[in-house]
């Protein structure tokens, strides 16, 4: 089986410069890797060096087998919802249309599949009856849920998520926690950038700390430890007495 990912003593970075360096992770299909760090970390480069935006400076990295940029086609992203105009005058199923352009191809409507599969994306985020709501006019939890709607109509075996639960409202998180349970379970491998333990301790198969370089890859156990967090973080962490950490950064 082709892994999802296979990066190999990579750096990244702008203009040769190398921000993030010392990546080594694999990550089969339907598993989940989250990359975990403080900001400034290196977390979005990493994303965006999978998806074949920011350059492999050195070491070995594919993408579903290919090179990033080759393969960017058949990966799916979903943004912070902060970083889009919420004023830009389209409606929420248009969004989600936006996820089968590659499949249809600029020059043709959408089709009679296209537009169930827009359906089905918005019905398996909860969001099936706000379809021809304006984007704008959803709360942030409802945008993100929308911007994950919009991924999953494109299909895509690897999905990349930029901190998807910021600022998002717990009805919304269960619902996205849900679609992304339902995804790994049918083979689509997911990369989840976040901020929280807790979430990475819950979702992924694989936990990836990173702050420059990779200070550690591997099962959550095995690398949520307080060394490997002080390594990362630089800072200090307190143990509780249910046995979980909390990070008190410098
Ligand atoms: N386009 C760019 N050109 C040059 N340097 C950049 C560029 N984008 C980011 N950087 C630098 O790369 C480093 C990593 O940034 P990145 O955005 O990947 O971190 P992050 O972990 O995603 O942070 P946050 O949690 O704040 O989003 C930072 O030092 C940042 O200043």
């Amino acid at each position: 089986m082709t892994p999802a990912l296979t990066y190999s003593a990579v750096s990244v970075g702008y203009q040769g410069t190398p921000v993030l360096t010392h990546v080594d992770l694999e990550l089969a299909p339907g598993q989940t890797v989250a990359l975990v760090g403080p900001n400034g970390a290196g977390k979005s480069t990493l994303i965006k060096s999978i998806l074949g935006l920011v350059p492999v400076l050195a070491g070995a990295a594919t993408v579903l087998g290919d090179h990033p940029a080759a393969a960017r086609g058949r990966a799916g992203y979903v943004p912070q919802t902060d970083t889009l105009d919420a004023d830009f005058p389209v409606s929420v199923r248009q969004v989600v249309m936006m996820g089968r352009y590659r499949r249809i191809g600029w020059w043709r409507p959408a089709g009679k599949d296209d537009r169930r599969a827009v359906s089905e994306a918005l019905d398996r985020v909860g969001l099936a009856g706000r379809a021809g709501h304006r984007f704008g006019t959803l709360s942030g939890g409802q945008r993100q849920r929308v911007l994950l709607a919009r991924a999953i109509a494109s299909e895509p075996r690897l999905l990349l998520l930029d901190e998807p639960f910021n600022g998002v409202d717990a009805v919304s998180q269960d619902a996205i926690v849900r679609v992304l349970r339902d995804l790994t379970g049918s083979g689509t491998a997911l990369v989840i950038s976040t901020h929280d333990l807790q979430v990475a301790r819950d979702l992924a198969d694989l936990v990836c700390l990173i702050n420059g370089r990779q200070w550690a890859a591997g099962p959550p156990a095995a690398t949520l430890t307080e060394q490997n967090l002080r390594r990362t973080y630089g800072g200090s962490t307190i143990s509780l007495a249910d046995g979980r950490m909390v990070l008190v950064e410098p």
